[in-house]
């Protein structure tokens, strides 16, 4: 494990009036321990997972539009506007790593096409491949061992076989190589990996919480279990 915290340097807010600092954790946090090599980032829409995982992206060197230190392409609003304002600790400090953004994987694609270097990414072009079959070849070829690697909604390509099979890459990477991941997710599938750390953003302070406190865990079960019940309720039939 690579990453240990990450504070907000608050002394250097004038004011928590504007974005990034008005979202309600962002008005509360200090600083977050990180405790094991797995993080998983839960909240409703909107609670700030993707504002604070970008930032820390930026303090990696990474691109914020997605990517790793050396992948250089422009995307429209991709800057991190936390990124000046967190400090990590690491013990020990590690530069390899990636940032995927499924909203931007496209323009990734893209980029890697244009620098000729689809030979790390399973022999062919991303765009020839599935949106999930893409994102599965990033996950074999391009991530290992030693790094660090942050996910915002890796989900989005993925069925539900294919999240399984991401599970399994996952703990591969981080149980032979010290691999860290910080991951947010709506998935409860991948909530379900038995060694991370959840934190939820759905309170005013960043708290963690158990799986089966989620609600992607609990509203899913009670969905399954009850499906014809919630769906008179909510389809008013
Ligand atoms: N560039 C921006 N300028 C102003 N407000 C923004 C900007 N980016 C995000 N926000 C707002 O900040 C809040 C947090 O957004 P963020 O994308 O971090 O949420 P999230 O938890 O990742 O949501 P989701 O689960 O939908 O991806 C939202 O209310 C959003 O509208």
């Amino acid at each position: 494990m690579f990453l240990k915290r990450i504070e907000l340097q608050r002394e250097k807010i004038s004011s928590f009036q504007s974005y990034p600092f008005s979202i309600p954790v962002m008005k509360h946090f200090h600083r977050l321990d990180l405790k094991s090599h797995v993080t998983f980032f839960v909240g409703e829409n909107g609670s700030g997972k993707s504002t604070l995982l970008e930032a820390i992206a930026d303090k990696c060197d990474f691109n914020t539009a997605g990517g790793g230190r050396n992948n250089y392409y422009e995307v429209d609003a991709s800057e991190s506007a936390l990124g000046d304002y967190i400090r990590l600790s690491w013990l020990p400090k590690v530069s390899n790593g990636f940032f995927l953004r499924a909203e931007s994987f496209y323009q990734f694609a893209s980029h890697i096409d244009a620098i000729g270097t689809f030979d790390a990414y399973g022999g062919r072009s991303l765009h020839h491949q599935s949106h999930g079959e893409a994102f599965l070849s990033l996950f074999t070829n391009r991530f290992n061992k030693k790094g660090i690697y942050l996910l915002d909604e890796p989900e989005a390509a993925l069925s539900p076989q294919r999240q399984l099979s991401f599970l399994a890459i996952l703990h591969d990477l981080v149980s032979t190589g010290d691999s860290q991941f910080i991951i947010a997710t709506h998935s409860p599938i991948l909530l379900g990996y038995p060694h991370g750390t959840i934190f939820s953003f759905d309170q005013d302070v960043i708290k963690e919480i158990d799986y089966e406190q989620t609600e992607h865990y609990q509203l899913t079960r009670h969905f399954l279990e009850n499906r014809e019940l919630f769906l008179r309720e909510i389809l008013g039939e």
